[in-house]
């Protein structure tokens, strides 16, 4: 592929020159998707985190009429409610998470000399709250939701602390600043043609989408490597469908192979923005499931789309595609990686936690009163 795709060049002359001949093969559909993606890909600018403005605006589009006392009551059992009075956060005494209650503190405490007084519900859970079509409406903080709900999407908890615990991470994977650099350092250190010819995955089966990629690895261990390992829910080998847990794996081996894949679990994982650090291509399955970042990533530009419904059929199609195109495979990797590396600093995370509070304030119609059930945090 002769052009960038930096500085907004549309690279479509140079890539239907060069995969002309392949036109009619069996690969055509995936080349017409990438064109179509590299013709209407645009890079955001992403000064003082502009490139998720868009999301901020869309969870909270709903609440545009304002939102009043009675509709904050009405969904404070939907999560941990918090209140910010002169500067000072405020919080049930009862966090369902503490570690994941910590891990969105360390960011909103920074924030207090510049936060108007509020009150908002935050849910630790992994399930979104506000379901579009049926239960109560009203504002709740989540970390993931998919296009049928209203939940407000923040950055989880997990860029600092209280993600999910592993052997290799026992105090849960958190620290994104330290994942970061130690990542991105591997990445850079790993030629692409050293990279094992390989598809991995290594997680637990939080969801069975990802069941597809196991059995392909098992039939074709020489294309995939990919395994069930165990979590707090293990019980029986049923959990790891039926083979003994695997080894877990830190986060800078999987940069060692060529092609990764990302899974929904129970919500969004966790695992997608670390992997797609590793200048490896990633596949992400299903695009259902969201987190706040997700909108700036382009698929065919910034990894490879997979349906969630995929057989393993499907997936060897995909995996053999980018192991016959090389090149298509190292530009995906390369702008995967540098969509995260400039665009989803800790700084990133701490200026949409500020941009989403100060809009958020904004809509509130009345004049929060300190609750005296809550404890003070800061
Ligand atoms: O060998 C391994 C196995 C797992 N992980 C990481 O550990 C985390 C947990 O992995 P997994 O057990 O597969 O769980 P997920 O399904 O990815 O995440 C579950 O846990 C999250 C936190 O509760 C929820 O947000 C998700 O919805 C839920 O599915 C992920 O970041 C993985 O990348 C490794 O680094 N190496």
């Amino acid at each position: 592929i002769e052009c960038s795709l930096e500085d907004n060049k549309k690279c479509t002359n140079g890539f239907e020159n060069k995969y002309i001949e392949e036109a009619n093969t069996k690969y055509s559909i995936i080349f017409k998707q990438i064109e179509e993606a590299r013709k209407t890909f645009t890079t955001c600018n992403n000064t003082k985190c502009s490139c998720y403005a868009s999301v901020i605006e869309n969870d909270l589009k709903i609440f545009g009429d304002g939102i009043d006392k009675a509709m904050m009551e009405k969904v404070a059992s939907k999560g941990t409610k918090y209140q910010i009075i002169d500067h000072h956060l405020y919080r049930d005494k009862n966090c369902m998470f503490p570690s994941r209650c910590s891990g969105i503190e360390h960011f909103i405490i920074k924030l207090l000399p510049k936060l108007p007084n509020m009150e908002l519900i935050i849910n630790t859970r992994d399930w979104p709250q506000i379901h579009k079509e049926y239960g109560i409406f009203g504002p709740v903080f989540s970390f993931s939701k998919t296009g049928d709900y209203h939940d407000i999407m923040y950055p989880t908890w997990s860029f600092w602390e209280g993600g999910p615990a592993i052997s290799l991470y026992p105090r849960g994977i958190g620290r994104w600043d330290q994942h970061r650099e130690e990542i991105g350092k591997v990445a850079n250190e790993t030629a692409w043609e050293n990279k094992i010819l390989k598809a991995f995955f290594r997680g637990s089966r939080t969801s069975q989408e990802r069941d597809a990629l196991i059995i392909l690895s098992r039939e074709n261990p020489e294309l995939v490597d990919a395994k069930y390992t165990k979590n707090q829910a293990w019980k029986s080998d049923a959990d790891t469908l039926y083979a003994s847990p695997a080894e877990e794996v830190t986060f800078t081996e999987h940069c060692k192979y060529k092609y990764l894949f990302n899974f929904r679990g129970v919500a969004a994982s966790f695992r997608f923005k670390h992997i797609l650090l590793c200048k490896s291509v990633v596949f992400h399955v299903g695009h259902e499931w969201l987190e706040f970042f997700y909108s700036a990533l382009k698929p065919w530009i910034h990894y490879v789309p997979v349906d969630s419904n995929s057989r393993k059929e499907d997936l060897k199609f995909l995996i053999e595609f980018m192991k016959k195109h090389d090149d298509v495979a190292k530009e995906i990797a390369q702008d995967g990686f540098k969509i995260i590396w400039n665009n989803l600093k800790m700084t990133d995370i701490v200026c949409y936690w500020r941009k989403l509070l100060l809009k958020y304030a904004k809509l509130l119609k009345y004049k929060v009163k300190k609750d005296p059930n809550l404890i003070r945090i800061s």
